[in-house]
This record gives C-alpha cells, sequence and structure tokens, in this order.
C-alpha cells in the first residue's frame, strides 16, 4: 500500500489553481459592496431612523424596538436584494474564533410563507449554545447566554457557494450580565479610552469631542499543500509540527522575504483579497515574509472595533479560500520549530473627531505638547502595566514564539527610536522654571521634534512596543490572537493613566501654576517615573535579560505564570476603574486561558504519543528489519561489513529513547490530569508534561536522517516548506 506520504507528495505536484476572476479591474467597484454599509443605510432606511442609526453608531445612544423594526426591515430588504437566506448574530467567544448560528428569514404563514426579520431578533438573541468557555459563569441549569447588536460594526453578508448569509456582529453575554467573549470588554476600555482622551484634549483643542483608537494588524501566516497537511496528524490536529529536522535549506539565504511571489501563493492571495474587498476590509499589502512558505497581509488601519472585527473575518477568510486552492493556512504562531514565527503586529494609535492623530508629532510646539502629552502618557502607561499587557499576549502557541526570529522576548520594554529618546532626555533634563510668563519662553524649553521623523521603517524587530513615527506597534501579539485580548488591556491602561494625568496637572493648575507648565511638570514627571520600561539595543541579548532584570522588569517566559497578572490587585483597580471586567468575570478568564493552555498541550501530547508509536517506530523498525537482513545475507556471504550494523545499533538507540520517554510522558500525562487546582495544573502540563517534548523529537528526528526516504511517513521539512 502507498503510504499517505507518497500519495500526498504526487497530489501537490499536480497541483492546478482554480481560476479567479476579479469583480472588477478597480477594487473601488467592488469594496464594501457586501457591507450594510452608510450609503446603503441610507438607500434603505428614512432619513429620520438613518441619522439615529448614525449617532448611536458614534455616541453610543440607545436604539428604541420602532427604530430597531425598521432597521431590521431594511437590513433584510438589502440582504435579501443581495440574495441572503439567513441571518445569524456573528460574535467572538473566548474559543478564539468566530461564532455563528443560522436563521432563515422564512417562516411558514397561513397557506403560504413569508420572509420575516424583527427588530427583536436584530438587537437580541439567545444561542442555546451552553457550550461555549465561559469559566464557571454559567452553570448547565442557567445556561443562557445573550448576544446583543453592535451597531458600531456593520452587518455583512458572508458567500459561499451554497447560499448567503447577514451576519451581525455581536457582544456575547451571560444571562446575568458578564461578558463570555472578546468584544464586550474591548468595547468597554474604548469607552473609558475616549471618555479620559477627550478630557485630556481639552487642554489643548475644545472642539475635539470624540477620540477613537486606531488599529491597523499586519497578519502573517504559513501556507501548506493540503494533501501534505493531511499526511501530518500533528500539523492537522495541533496547527503546528511536533516532529520533523529542519530542512538542509531553509531561510538562511533570507532569499524569501520580499522575493516574488509564487503564481499558486499569488493566486489563492487575490482569491481571498477579492473576498476580504467585498467585506469591506481595506487589505492594502501582500508579501513574501521571511521563512520559506510564510507570507503577510495587511489592511489600512481602522477605527479599533472594526479592525478586530475585520481581522477575525478575515482568518476565518483565509482559512476558507485556502480549501478552494489546496492550501491549509498555518496561523499557528510557530508551525515550525528553527525558522520564523508568525505575528499579528498591532499598530495603534489614538484619533480625535478632528481628524488629529494624536501620537503624530505636530508642526507647532504647541501640537507638540499635546504629542508629547499622549506620547509620554502611553510609555507611562505600559511601564506602569507591562506585566499585565504581556498576560494579554500569552498563549500555549505564542510562547514558541517569543524571544526568537524577530519575535520579541518575553520581557515588555519600550523602543522609542534615537531622536525621540534625546527629546525626552532633554526634556528630563530641562530645567522648567514656574516663573516663566511668556508663553513663547516655554516653547524654548520644549526639544524641536522634527516634523517628519528619520527613516523608521527599519525598526528593532526585537522590541515588543515600538514607535513608528505616529503610532506605537505592539510587536509581541501572535499570529493566532484575537486582537481583542491586548487590545482590551492596552485601551484600558491608557484610559487609567490619563485620568491620572489630568488629576495632576489640575492640580497644578489650582495650585496656580499656568496650564503649559502643570502640563509639563507633569509630563517631566512621567519620563523621569517610566524611563526603565525603555530600551533601544537587542532584546535577546543575555545582557538585556540581566539589565532589565536589575531594571525590575519582569521576563516571565510562560504563559500560565504570565497570566496571574490578571489577578493582582493592581490590575483589579485597573478593571474596577475602567469598569472593563468584574471580580467574577476576570477569574472565569483567568481560569478559561488557563484550561485552554493545558488542554492544548495534553493534545500535543497525544499526537506525540500516537505519531511516534503508529508511524515513526514502525517505520524505524521495519527499515531496521530490512538491514537485519542485509547484515545476515552480508555474513552469510562472508563478507565483513560494518556499515548496516552501526545502523542498526544506531536506530536501536534512537527507538528506545523514543519508545521510553512517550511512555513516561504517558505517565506524567496521568499524574497531572489528577490535579485539581487549574493553574497547578497547567504548571504541571508546562514544565513536566512538555518538557518529554524536546528530547522524543531529538531522537525521533535522527530516526528521520537515518531511514530509507522512501520509506519515512511524515512529508518532511523541505516538502512542507518549499512544495507550493
Ligand atoms: N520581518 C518581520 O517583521 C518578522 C516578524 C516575525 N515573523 C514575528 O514573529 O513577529
Amino acid at each position: 500500500m502507498k503510504s499517505l506520504r507518497t500519495i500526498a507528495l504526487k497530489e501537490a505536484q499536480n497541483r492546478i489553481s482554480p481560476e479567479v476572476k476579479s469583480p472588477s479591474a478597480k477594487i473601488s467597484d467592488f469594496f464594501g459592496a457586501n457591507v450594510f454599509d452608510k450609503k446603503k443605510m441610507r438607500d434603505f432606511l428614512s432619513k429620520d431612523v438613518y441619522e439615529k442609526l448614525i449617532s448611536s453608531i458614534n455616541q453610543g445612544e440607545l436604539i428604541n424596538s420602532d427604530d430597531a423594526n425598521q432597521i431590521a426591515t431594511a437590513m433584510k430588504a438589502w440582504a435579501m436584494s443581495a440574495g441572503a437566506t439567513h441571518y445569524t448574530h456573528w460574535f467572538q467567544p473566548l474559543t478564539g474564533t468566530t461564532a455563528e448560528k443560522h436563521d432563515s428569514f422564512f417562516e411558514p404563514s397561513g397557506d403560504g410563507a413569508i420572509e420575516k426579520f424583527a427588530g427583536s431578533a436584530l438587537v437580541q438573541q439567545e444561542p442555546d449554545a451552553s457550550s461555549f468557555p465561559n469559566g464557571g459563569i454559567r452553570n448547565t441549569f442557567e445556561a443562557r447566554g445573550y448576544t446583543a447588536w453592535d451597531p458600531s460594526s456593520p452587518a455583512f453578508i458572508m458567500e459561499s457557494k451554497a447560499g448567503k448569509t447577514l451576519c451581525i456582529p455581536t457582544v456575547f453575554v451571560s444571562y446575568t450580565g458578564e461578558a463570555l467573549d472578546y468584544k464586550a470588554p474591548l468595547l468597554k476600555a474604548l469607552s473609558a479610552l475616549d471618555k479620559a482622551a477627550v478630557d485630556v484634549c481639552q487642554y489643548f483643542d475644545k472642539s475635539i469631542t470624540k477620540v477613537n483608537a486606531s488599529l491597523g494588524i499586519e497578519q502573517e501566516y504559513f501556507l501548506v499543500d493540503e494533501s501534505l497537511f493531511n499526511a501530518r496528524p500533528d500539523l492537522l490536529l495541533t496547527g503546528r509540527t511536533l516532529f520533523g529536522h529542519m530542512s538542509a535549506k531553509g531561510q538562511q539565504l533570507e532569499d524569501h522575504y520580499f522575493g516574488s511571489i509564487p503564481e499558486r501563493v499569488f493566486t489563492y492571495m487575490v482569491d481571498f483579497e477579492n473576498e476580504a474587498l467585498k467585506l469591506g476590509i481595506p487589505l492594502k499589502t501582500r508579501h513574501n515574509e521571511v521563512a520559506p512558505s510564510q507570507f503577510e497581509c495587511a489592511p489600512i488601519y481602522e477605527e479599533i472595533n472594526l479592525a478586530i472585527d475585520h481581522n477575525q473575518l478575515l482568518m476565518d477568510l483565509m482559512e476558507k479560500v485556502a480549501r478552494r486552492h489546496h492550501f491549509r493556512v498555518l496561523l499557528h504562531e510557530k508551525p515550525y520549530a528553527g525558522i520564523n514565527g508568525s505575528g499579528k503586529h498591532n499598530n495603534w494609535s489614538l484619533i480625535t473627531d478632528t481628524g488629529k492623530n494624536l501620537l503624530a508629532p505636530g508642526k507647532t510646539p504647541k501640537n507638540n505638547l499635546m504629542f508629547l502629552a499622549f506620547f509620554v502618557n502611553t510609555i507611562k502607561a505600559v511601564s506602569e502595566h507591562a506585566d499585565l499587557l504581556r498576560a494579554s499576549i500569552a498563549s500555549v502557541s505564542n510562547d514558541h514564539r517569543l524571544g526568537a526570529n524577530e519575535a520579541p522576548p518575553a520581557i515588555i520594554s519600550i523602543f522609542l527610536g534615537s531622536q525621540l529618546n534625546d527629546v525626552l532626555d532633554e526634556i528630563e533634563h530641562s530645567r522648567i522654571s514656574k516663573k516663566i510668563k511668556e508663553d513663547n519662553a516655554l516653547w524654548l524649553g520644549i526639544p524641536k521634534i522634527p516634523q517628519i521623523l528619520l527613516d523608521n521603517t527599519d525598526r528593532n524587530r526585537t522590541s515588543p512596543f515600538a514607535f513608528t513615527g505616529n503610532k506605537f506597534e505592539l510587536r509581541a501579539v501572535g499570529s493566532s490572537a484575537n486582537s481583542s485580548a491586548p487590545m482590551t488591556i492596552l485601551n484600558a491602561i491608557m484610559a487609567e493613566q490619563l485620568v491620572k494625568f489630568k488629576t495632576e496637572v489640575d492640580k497644578l493648575i489650582k495650585k496656580g501654576d499656568k496650564k503649559d507648565i502643570a502640563l509639563l511638570t507633569v509630563i517631566k514627571k512621567y519620563i523621569k517615573e517610566s524611563k526603565s520600561i525603555r530600551f533601544e539595543g537587542n532584546g535577546y541579548s543575555q545582557e538585556w535579560e540581566d539589565e532589565a532584570a536589575a531594571r525590575g522588569l519582569s521576563n516571565i517566559k510562560t504563559t500560565p505564570k504570565a497570566l496571574d497578572a490578571y489577578l493582582t490587585e493592581k490590575s483589579a483597580d485597573l478593571f474596577a476603574s475602567t469598569n472593563i471586567y468584574s471580580k467574577r468575570e476576570i477569574h472565569a478568564r483567568h481560569e478559561i486561558m488557563l484550561e485552554n493552555f493545558y488542554k492544548k498541550l495534553q493534545i500535543e501530547a497525544r499526537v506525540m504519543g500516537e505519531v511516534a508509536n503508529t508511524a515513526i517506530i514502525p517505520a524505524s523498525i521495519a527499515y531496521q528489519n530490512a538491514l537485519i537482513e542485509n547484515v545476515k545475507g552480508l555474513k552469510d556471504l562472508g563478507i565483513e561489513s560494518k556499515s548496516s550494523l552501526e545502523i542498526v545499533k544506531k536506530l536501536s538507540e534512537h527507538l528506545d529513547i523514543v519508545k521510553s520517554n512517550i511512555d513516561a510522558m504517558l505517565e506524567e500525562r496521568k499524574v497531572t490530569n489528577k490535579i485539581e487546582d487549574t493553574r497547578e495544573k497547567a504548571i504541571a502540563y508546562d514544565e513536566k508534561v512538555k518538557s518529554y517534548f524536546d528530547i522524543i523529537r531529538y531522537h525521533a528526528d535522527k530516526l528521520e536522517q537515518i531511514v530509507d526516504d522512501s520509506v519515512w511517513p511524515l512529508p518532511k521539512f523541505r516538502e512542507l516548506l518549499f512544495m507550493k
């Protein structure tokens, strides 16, 4: 019988890409075609209701049930005119993926049938899905959960060959009102940030009434041929390779990054981009990434809630469209040990309703004071809550990625670039005279910030949080993550920080300081207090680990311990003051994250055992048997040959180590599974069960290098990485 690998290799060699036709040569012709956007709202709604909906989107005003009915009817009319038969609330439970439960518009009525979609069905639903992670919040006897419409993210139509579905973005909360998803806390953090930032903006510009966070998400991913993927149980079940010797050629020639995009991949990219563009996802960039078979796409930045919905939708689309091309997309942070992993770099900024980017240095010194206020408060916020930010990007898969191959280390630090570092140093050491009467004299005290910063594109890739000219880039986020987790924290800590800033500035003003002097005094104080978080050097070096320790910065390398930061008193104060998590909610989330962590390791350990026992060991023994025959045959002929015998012995050595460690790991799992406390269990999985992975893999990979290539059961790295 032919092995799955042999069949897969043959299939992978004969791929023909499906034909991809763009709806139009001009993207603007079809951009947002499947979105119930403002233009369509205007077409389908009365002027009065349209305006109410817009003010609900902008100001969060409530929509009454009559208006909700009208909006639902309009949405249904639009969706049906586009061919949709069903609708669903679309939400982001704590599984990490998106969730949907379709209902048809169709309803039997009297002697016929009608298509119906009531306002109540738009606004709220009760998915009878009691099996989402809830960390103990929902017992099965009170399993109700509600999805509630988020008007700030427009409804859209998901297309598939077999049908179309109207999707309504929603939050997901329990019967008792606790958040069970990623979106609800994010919206709360954004609202806290809006208020705090507007208050600070008032020092500079009274016309600002709203501040939105903006986000541009770079998405890295790997592609692998579907047949090869299916022949690797580890990829299929865990999203990463648990075995595999690195291919002789990997990324050492640096010939993949920004290289010419392979035709088959390009066709796939155009296909998913078209789907994304129709859904209003403003994709702009595509390129080869550093590792072989690794790629990246990036949209233009958007309001943050929308940007995150779009990224979640994009990941779903990328996976769906990949199947049409006989590809599988790997969103795992580290599918292949030894080469670059994948990140989801989050480019974050703050934008006012007057169109000003608060993290862009201004043209005039006055604008620069405003910039400095937001810039320095960001640094201060991160320095105060570095551990929580670290926790927010923690996951079992990101643990593999952090600290190597252009991914930042677990130590949170901020890279500013030399120019802005100099500016902050100058302010720190300047003397602010309280006697200054003339505003102009004060401006002399503020160093000039060059309007065009030096080219910042070649930035420090080892920094978790880097300033890039007019935004901060949180590079630590993993490629498979829902950005809401870190963005909820980033916006919440910024909100808390801005409130504190305002309190301090107001105090000085009350004492008689001029406003600008008060602002500068507090900014200067923060620069001093947050100095230890700033770092420009190589984040991978031992010197940095040592220096960071001396500075008192944490370096928590693994998830179960990093997650502790969610439960500190400092974090509890933050969650309470910004209203993003109740105690019950954060404990539930903490529990869910720990469970997710150990369950994924449990699956990996099982897959390792299974693949080693049923594929690697049998293939190695079969080859060994052939060699034994050979040794015997040679002996019969009176030929003295050492090489076959040596290989037989080597095989035995590696086989024994693989087998004994698989058995020992199984025993360790049995013990670990009995641990009741989730945190302890997660730590035991990490420190005990996982500690077997390396040794098992090392010897299995040695076997791969010895056993006859034609009988090796698993597609090899060179095939996974280079066949496309
Ligand atoms: N060139 C890059 O920016 C590589 C980034 C890297 N892939 C990461 O894990 O974040």
